[in-house]
């Protein structure tokens, strides 16, 4: 309807007012440089942070994992475009706490890690494997620092646009923006079908990052495991392992060594906080205690919360069929008892 129509103008104004793609001299630079190894950015390990990359390391990892996924050659992309377009997914990413660049990677990362290491890649086609990497990637793209929730209570332009999963519909249409932007198309090589299918999987995968979305998705994949299933090669049963592998990635950083998951976990806060500074002051409303600094002594009592709702459950499950990613639940394990150590404490 005009509303809508008037959003998406709105929506569609912000970002051409902004150049939103990668300059010719960035581009040229990162296609210049020598990528170094897998090893030397740890990004087959369960334990990888990128506390100490630069902004240029973020981008060469990237590329070395898209590298090491032979997908420049299966699918043709050319480096250069691959360079341009990974330079503007980046730079297509907020300075906002937690939902930035550096989160996307670590999504990323921990894709490329469940797919080598654990040893999920021989479930997955070569244009899945493409699909999610790009999804990890994008999954987040435009990120304000606020919630679902905060979108519908301000009546944002966001909101308007799409009524449930507002987010993830908005980091899904910025990742078509950024294929459609001059030479960044890094899809431009697939025949029509092949094009068509990792939009779809792309698609999946960015929207199945709602959490909300999360609770059905994990009731369905239980039913199939328990009737044993293992050919997971029906349309509608990849999809959903795709989108439990997304969640799984998404919170990852629960599963880190304990002095990563306490910084990350203090990024996740002040994030929260400041959507909680927001709501107190633009909206007169009192936040959720998750969003209310006034209540950051709850905090660790909140991450055991988090970790029995939601993370637990989710690698239990994902490691009872694929064995190799029970670092995943370990991680999260040992880092249940560091928070709830600390809610004793307070
Ligand atoms: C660290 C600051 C407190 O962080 C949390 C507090 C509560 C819960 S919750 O599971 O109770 N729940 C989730 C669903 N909401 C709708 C209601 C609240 C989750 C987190 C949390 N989320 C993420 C993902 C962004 C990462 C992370 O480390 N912690
Ligand atoms: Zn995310």
């Amino acid at each position: 309807n005009a509303c809508k129509l008037m959003a998406k103008q709105k929506v569609a104004l912000e970002c051409l007012s902004y150049h939103a793609t990668a300059s010719a001299e960035d581009t040229n630079k990162l296609c210049q440089e020598v990528i170094p190894s897998a090893e030397i950015y740890n990004l087959y390990s369960f334990q990888f942070h990128d506390f100490d990359l630069s902004d240029e390391d973020t981008c060469r990892a990237t590329l070395r994992m898209f590298l090491q996924c032979n997908l420049v050659e299966k699918f043709h992309i050319p480096y250069d475009v691959l360079c341009r377009w990974i330079l503007s997914v980046k730079k297509n990413y907020r300075p906002v706490k937690y939902h930035n660049w550096r989160h996307a990677l670590n999504v990323a990362q921990t894709m490329f890690a469940m797919l080598k290491t654990g040893k999920m890649e021989r479930f997955m086609s070569d244009l899945e494997i493409l699909g999610l990497l790009v999804a990890c990637l994008c999954h987040d793209l435009d990120h304000r620092g606020t919630n679902n929730a905060f979108q519908t209570k301000t009546e944002s332009p966001l909101a308007i646009l799409y009524s449930t999963s507002t987010m993830e519909h908005h980091h899904f249409d910025q990742c078509v923006m950024i294929l459609n932007s001059e030479s960044n198309n890094i899809f431009q090589a697939l025949s029509p079908d092949d094009y068509k299918d990792v939009m779809r999987v792309v698609e999946t995968a960015i929207l199945s990052t709602d959490l909300a979305m999360y609770f059905k998705k994990k009731s369905k994949f239980l039913e199939l495991v328990d009737n044993g299933e293992f050919d997971w090669q029906s349309q509608e049963k990849k999809e959903l392992l795709c989108g439990m592998m997304m969640t799984a990635c998404d919170v990852s950083a629960i599963a880190k060594p304990w002095e990563v998951q306490h910084k990350v976990a203090k990024l996740v806060a002040d994030e929260f906080f400041d959507q909680g500074d927001l709501e107190k002051l633009q909206l007169n409303q009192q936040p959720i205690a998750m969003m209310d600094r006034e209540k950051k002594d709850e905090l660790p009592q909140m991450q055991v919360g988090f970790i029995d709702m939601i993370c637990l459950p989710l690698y239990k499950v994902l490691s009872d069929t694929f064995p190799w990613i029970q670092p995943l639940y370990a991680g999260t394990m040992d880092n249940r008892q560091r928070w709830q150590d600390l809610a004793e404490k307070v």
